[in-house]
């Protein structure tokens, strides 16, 4: 089996009397789409939070491509590649599609940008936007201003930005939210490409989505995880079916 990605062990936080994380261990590998679920304050954001270095965990420990990475702060895990969300802030409204992708290469491959400079006709710069517009789903809507995309194409060309950034791994915190019918189709749809570019450990309340997607699936529940596995053995298991999935099992 090839080597985790992401390796969470024994990783514990506590607010008070409030265990949040409860020796949590869990691993992201190469090419496959993780889903965490879980009841509403189980703990998925805070451990979402953890491993981006948001939040301090008071134990455990957190790997990133073999490297312990619990010690170095938000910037400098996401400059090794972890990337949270999709929650790109810095799309700018007035600018087109591609501007942005544009600005988020440029970025990524330490350009010094200048706003006077030709830069939609560096084609170093415009190649690789243009691919990411491409996986993103947004091929066509190149010209159009930002502030004029609907819910879903915002998303999309959120997605465009983050691939510009290389990312080595997705921690993605409820992407369908908002989404509705045809767009969280669609979004099922770019994710699943999505993990043959980096692995994506995902939080989704949507079990349509999840139940679609994931390769794994883990259960948190009061910060502890009660089962891992395959779709198949998740849907089977009458614990997860007791505690989660509301059913009397
Ligand atoms: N900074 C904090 N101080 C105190 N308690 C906190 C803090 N952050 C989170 N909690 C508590 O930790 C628990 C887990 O919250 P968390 O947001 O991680 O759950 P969640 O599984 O992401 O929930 P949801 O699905 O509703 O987003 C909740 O009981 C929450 O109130």
């Amino acid at each position: 089996m090839s080597e985790p990605v992401l390796q969470i062990q024994g990783l514990r936080k506590a607010y008070g009397a409030l265990t949040v994380t409860d020796d949590v261990s869990l691993d992201l590998r190469p090419g496959e789409i993780h889903a965490l679920i879980g009841p509403n304050g189980a703990g998925k954001s805070t451990l979402i939070k953890q491993i981006v270095g948001e939040v301090r965990p008071d134990a455990g420990t957190i790997r990133f491509e073999g490297q312990q990475i619990d010690r170095l702060d938000t910037a400098a895990r996401a400059r090794l590649g972890l990337a949270r969300s999709f929650q790109v802030s810095s799309i700018i409204p007035d600018f087109t599609v591609l501007q942005n992708v544009v600005l988020a290469v440029a970025g990524a491959s330490g350009h010094v940008f200048r706003f006077h400079l030709p830069v939609l006709r560096d084609r170093n710069l415009t190649e690789p936007a243009m691919f990411h517009i491409g996986q993103a789903g947004l091929q066509g809507r190149q010209q159009t201003r930002a502030a004029e995309l609907s819910h879903g194409e915002r998303r999309k060309l959120e997605i465009a930005m983050a691939l510009a950034l290389r990312p080595r791994a997705f921690l993605l915190d409820e992407p369908m939210a908002g989404m509705g019918l045809e767009g969280g189709k669609q979004l099922t749809a770019i994710l699943s490409d999505l993990r043959t570019e980096a692995p994506i450990l995902l939080v989704e309340h949507d079990m349509d989505a999840v139940f679609a997607l994931a390769d794994r699936i883990s259960v948190l529940v009061y910060g502890k995880i009660i089962a891992s596995g395959s779709v198949a053995e998740i849907r089977a298991n009458p614990q997860v079916r007791r505690s989660y999935l509301g059913e009397d099992a």
